[in-house]
């Protein structure tokens, strides 16, 4: 190891100190001394505070969680590194502190990493030539597109190389007739659907994060969203992957096409694996085409037995036209009220259903809402409701259930927890939790996509909590695993669950995943730490 890199392990590893300047660390060391032990490091950090940085906290709510990990066998990236980088991706090389700052802690807070090196290709042919030469350096690797993940599966656990796909953003082809997009894996959610949006088109997913999370995240999470109880999830919408191996070769499974039974579908290995397998830098994605009318009804009802009759009514009377059925309590009403003053158009509900049609005559589709509204209210299903036709009004009532993630971090620390369970039970995990934690928390809230049965449970606190947190996990984990839920629907494993991969999968499958880790990326440099518990 070079010495300016032992001075910087030693710092990091054994002080909460970081050397921000490893030129400066090294001019303090062969001043200082000859013998390099531990104590006099100590020391001198101590006197020279004016020489190297307080370091931040490395990982908050991951560091409470996984207070044993330890850093994987992997190389530590050295001046020549950075050198050899330089040249693969010209000054796009980024290892100011500053400029990392923000790729190196998640979207919530609450996974952070201390990742050294940010690199920013722009090709595929970048992305190949730093795999495979982080892969010959065992340098281990994080891929990286909006960093909009909930569970710290897009940010560095240690030191891992940052690759972030923000830069290749290229649209690449449409096809008008089938629908088809070819693009890179940075390009935004918003960014596609403005450019699919003249061609009557629009992305099969929408998220609340769409503004600036990136489709290869996306598929790299198979994440779920707003739209999948009527287009379905990413594993059937998306039509091909080209993607980046452990050792920089590039696998080309990007098929235009919607039928192709010949042999095993490859690409179904990187939608959802959060690039473990392998680096996603195209996809093609089937598009659908933006519907005629968009229309919503907010729903208010007063126990839950009476949200499933809702979602029951509401599958029977607007049968095809339904495509979205979206639930929130009255507590993550509260919250989007209280903390980011949206205003609800209902008065106060314990529950409330968003009811979203997508049809091609909007005169049609309003009537079959206010039939369902007239026969929800005449049973006493439902204590109020209103419908929305007009695009503003349509989108400030979406506003109130995309905002609820952004209105709790808010609150402080959000413990978050998205996970499926049997429609019966779907409001139950929330109300055991709240009378769990009792008084201790700021609120317990539960919200999420009623139609694909996937609550989000969150819980908000001003500041972590050892006592909150010691309550919530693994109990809120097995209380998923006793009723066969998954414990992630929609967000992955990422670092923050990996304890609980068992829980929804048998010894055999998660043997199998491993063997597939092992054969793909044999020194395992793909985003380590995440998805598998040790
Ligand atoms: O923050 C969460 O728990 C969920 C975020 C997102 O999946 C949503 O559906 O709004
Ligand atoms: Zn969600």
């Amino acid at each position: 190891m070079r010495r300016s890199n032992v001075i910087r392990y030693a710092l990091e590893q054994y002080t909460s100190y970081r050397v921000p300047n490893i030129q400066c660390a090294q001019s303090v060391w062969y001043t200082q001394s000859t013998n390099n032990t531990f104590a006099v490091w100590r020391r001198r950090v101590h006197c020279s505070t004016a020489l190297a940085q307080k370091r931040p906290e490395r990982v908050q709510l991951s560091s409470v969680r996984f207070p044993q990990l330890k850093r994987g066998d992997f190389a530590r990236v050295t001046d020549r590194d950075l050198q050899v980088f330089e040249r693969l991706v010209p000054s796009r090389v980024l290892t100011e502190p500053d400029d990392i700052e923000g790729h190196n802690v998640d979207w919530s807070g609450t996974c952070r990493g201390d990742g050294q090196v940010l690199l920013r290709p722009k090709t595929t042919e970048e992305v190949s030539a730093i795999l495979r030469y982080c892969n010959g350096r065992r340098l281990a690797v994080v891929p990286q597109g909006g960093n909009t993940g909930l569970v710290g599966g897009s940010v560095p656990v240690f030191d891992e190389v940052i690759i972030s796909l923000s830069l290749m953003d290229k649209i690449i082809s449409l096809d008008e007739i089938s629908g088809v997009l070819v693009c890179q894996a940075g390009c935004v959610v918003d960014k596609i659907n403005g450019a699919l949006e003249p061609h009557g088109l629009m992305t099969p997913h929408i998220l609340g994060s769409k503004g600036s999370c990136q489709i290869g995240g996306n598929i790299s999470t198979n994440a779920g969203g707003l739209r999948m109880l009527r287009y379905g999830n990413l594993h059937g919408n998306v039509l091909g992957v080209e993607a980046v191996l452990a050792n920089g070769d590039v696998l080309d499974c990007l098929s235009t096409l919607r039928k192709d039974n010949t042999g095993y579908d490859l690409k179904q290995l990187f939608i959802g694996s959060e690039g473990s397998l392998g680096v996603v830098t195209a996809a093609s994605v089937l598009c659908p085409r933006i519907p005629g009318a968009v229309s919503v009804a907010l729903l208010g009802c007063d126990s839950f037995a009476q949200v499933l009759q809702t979602y029951d009514a509401a599958k029977t009377m607007l049968q095809e036209i339904l495509s979205a059925v979206e639930f929130m309590d009255r507590a993550s009403m509260e919250v989007v009220q209280e903390n980011l003053q949206l205003t609800c158009p209902l008065g106060a509900h314990s529950y409330y259903v968003l009811v979203e049609t997508s049809g091609s005559n909007a005169a049609h589709d309003e009537e079959k809402l206010n039939s369902l509204l007239g026969y929800v209210m005449e049973n006493g299903i439902v204590g109020d409701g209103t419908v929305a036709t007009e695009p503003s009004k349509v989108q400030s009532i979406w506003a109130l259930r995309e905002n609820v993630a952004v209105a709790l971090r808010r609150d402080g620390c959000v413990y978050k927890y998205d996970v499926t369970v049997p429609m019966s039970r779907f409001y139950d995990l929330v109300a055991d939790t709240r009378e769990r934690v009792g008084t201790d928390v700021t609120r317990v809230v539960g919200y999420g996509h009623l139609g694909e049965s996937d609550i989000h449970l969150n819980v908000t606190c001003p500041q972590h909590s050892d006592e909150v947190f010691d309550a919530l996990e693994p109990w809120v984990y097995d209380w998923v695993a006793k009723c066969k839920g998954s414990v992630s629907a929609e967000h992955g494993m990422g670092i923050l669950k990996r304890d609980y991969l068992y829980h929804s999968n048998t010894g055999p499958a998660v043997l199998l995943m491993k063997q597939l880790k092992k054969l793909m990326d044999p020194k395992g440099i793909l985003n380590p730490y995440k998805i598998f518990p040790d």
